[in-house]
């Protein structure tokens, strides 16, 4: 089928808006259009942006010369983070481009840690709106809320209230930076369209009360709003997005509190396409790091036993993938449950302590006396994994890192709390006080440390390495909705892709550079799994997945608008076929 070029004409028509005349200068508006000085002279000519821009024509190789002088050239992270919002603010293509081909330096910049700091001073950096926020105040009207939304073809949500932004708390309004930060790896490391990718604050207030007395605060001054009112907002967000946007569409929950995200994750996880990423996401890379290292100690899971020191819905969730796994290996589930400990800021998690409990943690509560300091608790259980999901800073001090060596040839030690000021112990102190020999993995990145010689490199046992894959997948196959066993999936393909030479490094994640090619593979997992168990709509099923996965990723090239309006100009009678029509609708 062929369309007319009616609308592609108009571009360069002019425009009366307010008054103003506006024509091609909208497409350098536009940050989905702008190519900055790389749009070429014909092009200037035929869009009416002659003499608009500086007479140099660039490439987009020469803009990212440019870009990374910039970048390396800011004082602080903070600012390398301003300076990398305003380019997605004015030019889409290069800042996906420049993100996903520097994720080593720029993924801590545009997330953890860097990130935290961003949604901490998000009051000061905020400049231009992008994505939602939905207040409680909306309750009755979410749906008209979203219809303000221009985009129509919305496929992947990100959604926080806000209430436990990675380990530093309640932000209220200002965790909004997650979700941003989160969607801009959906399209760097998952290649999924950046006009696909919805960020949403659902702000239901903050109890904090910094912010709440904080003059550059952006979000409702009031109480956080709990119980059934809550319950309701959240009802309505999720039906009116399935609503708005069709009922495929992802929704990854993001930062809620531990009161709110396994409880929600259990309401919606059967209802729509929906993960948590702080449960599932958190527990996929963990288990994948805990398989990789398995390649090292020549173990299987069944025969560790675990400790973890915070029993949130990270730590829970991990624990569960983990247990999945061992009855894999052939144990029972109470054999499994048995092997796991936790410990959190009441005390060691036994079944009658004095705090009570409360959630999943209970399936972990052992029959022990109550103990109620950690470093007594790791000697009760001399575990050989330890994992630290606590957002306290420092609690694997040199003691626990020590009596961790003395009883196991390889430690294995995950400070997986973000960012890296809330982890449990440094990647230094990690390997310095286990003479080298720990297998160690952290939430944030750290740099390499140097012991007697030898260099370590640590691994980013991060989210990162999972949900952009995960919601590639679920997205281009059209899942009605996402079950554990994705995530598992996804944990075997990243263990699957670590070296030889990553474990000599000490290193039990892929390199961060590679984590694009871990996304398509993630993403082709998550296809097959959603053929396996029926929850992928998409019909006929692609045959090669992972053609069919990269044949719908995001292009961070530059498309050329010449062969649209140069080569079929209306006196010529041509017209655009419904992929030029398409592929031109995408790019304005
Ligand atoms: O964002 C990250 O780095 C991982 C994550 O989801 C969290 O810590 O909440
Ligand atoms: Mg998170």
């Amino acid at each position: 089928m062929v369309r007319s070029t009616s609308l592609l004409r108009a571009v360069s028509k002019d425009h009366h808006i307010l008054g103003l005349r506006s024509r091609g200068i909208d497409i350098i508006r536009n940050p989905r259009t702008n190519k900055g000085m790389a749009f070429t002279l014909p092009e200037r000519q035929v869009l009416g942006i002659h003499g608009l821009l500086p007479p140099t024509v660039l490439t987009q190789e020469e803009q990212l010369y440019r870009t990374m002088q910039s970048f390396t050239r800011q004082p602080t992270d903070l600012d390398r983070y301003i300076l990398l919002a305003g380019l997605q603010d004015r030019n889409e293509k290069l800042f996906y481009r420049i993100v996903s081909e520097n994720v080593e330096s720029m993924m801590p910049i545009v997330y953890t840690p860097t990130v935290g700091l961003a949604c901490q001073r998000f009051g000061l950096i905020y400049r231009r709106p992008r994505g939602l926020f939905v207040t409680i105040h909306d309750r009755g009207h979410v749906f008209e809320l979203l219809s303000n939304w221009p985009e129509e073809s919305v496929k992947a949500v990100v959604v926080t209230d806000g209430e436990r932004i990675l380990g530093l708390g309640d932000l209220g309004a200002f965790g909004m930076g997650i979700p941003i930060g989160k969607l801009a790896l959906y399209t760097a490391l998952g290649g999924v369209k950046p006009h696909q990718c919805l960020p949403i604050m659902l702000d239901v207030g903050t109890d904090n009360e910094d912010l709440l007395d904080n003059k550059l605060y952006i979000g409702l001054r009031q109480k956080r709003e709990r119980g059934p009112v809550y319950d309701e907002l959240v009802d309505e967000l999720m039906h009116a997005i399935t609503e708005r946007w069709g009922a495929n569409t992802l929704i990854q929950h993001e930062d809620f509190a531990n009161a709110n995200a396994q409880r929600l994750l259990d309401k919606y996880q059967q209802r729509y396409c929906m993960f948590n990423d702080d449960i599932q996401g958190t527990a996929g890379v963990a288990l994948a790091g805990l398989l990789a290292s398995l390649r090292v100690s020549g173990k299987q899971m069944k025969d560790h036993k675990f400790l973890f020191q915070g029993a949130g819905s990270a730590a829970c969730g991990i624990a569960n993938f983990l247990v999945l796994q061992m009855i894999e290996d052939g144990l029972t589930e109470e054999e499994a449950v048995s092997r796991v400990w936790m410990n959190d800021a009441d005390g060691l998690v036994v079944q009658d302590r004095p705090a009570g409990m409360s959630g999943t943690k209970a399936r972990f509560a052992k029959d022990h006396p109550h103990l109620n300091n950690f470093e007594d608790a790791l000697e009760i259980v001399k575990p050989s994994i330890l994992i630290g999901a606590c957002a306290t800073a420092g609690v694997f001090t040199e003691k626990v890192l020590k009596n961790m060596a003395l009883w196991n040839e390889r430690p294995v030690i995950f400070a997986l709390s973000n960012p890296t000021s809330k982890a449990e112990c440094t990647a230094e102190e990690a390997y310095t006080h286990t003479e080298g020999r720990a297998l160690f993995a952290s939430g944030s990145p750290f740099d390499p440390v140097t012991i007697d010689g030898t260099i370590f490199r640590p691994g980013q046992g991060n989210n990162a390495y999972i949900f952009p894959g995960v919601g590639l997948g679920a997205i281009v196959c059209g899942m009605r909705r996402i079950s554990d066993k994705v995530f598992l999936r996804a944990a075997r393909t990243c263990a699957d892709m670590v070296t030889e030479l990553d474990l000599s490094q000490g290193r039990l994640y892929p390199p961060l550079s590679s984590i694009r090619e871990i996304s398509v593979r993630i993403a082709v997992a998550t296809i097959q799994e959603g053929y396996d168990d029926g929850s992928a709509t998409l019909d006929p099923e692609p045959r090669d997945k992972e053609a069919f996965v990269k044949s719908k990723m995001y292009d961070f090239r530059y498309d050329s608008f010449l062969p649209i309006l140069y080569d079929w100009p209306e006196e010529a009678g041509f017209q655009a076929t419904d992929q030029q029509f398409s592929n031109f609708r995408d790019m304005t």
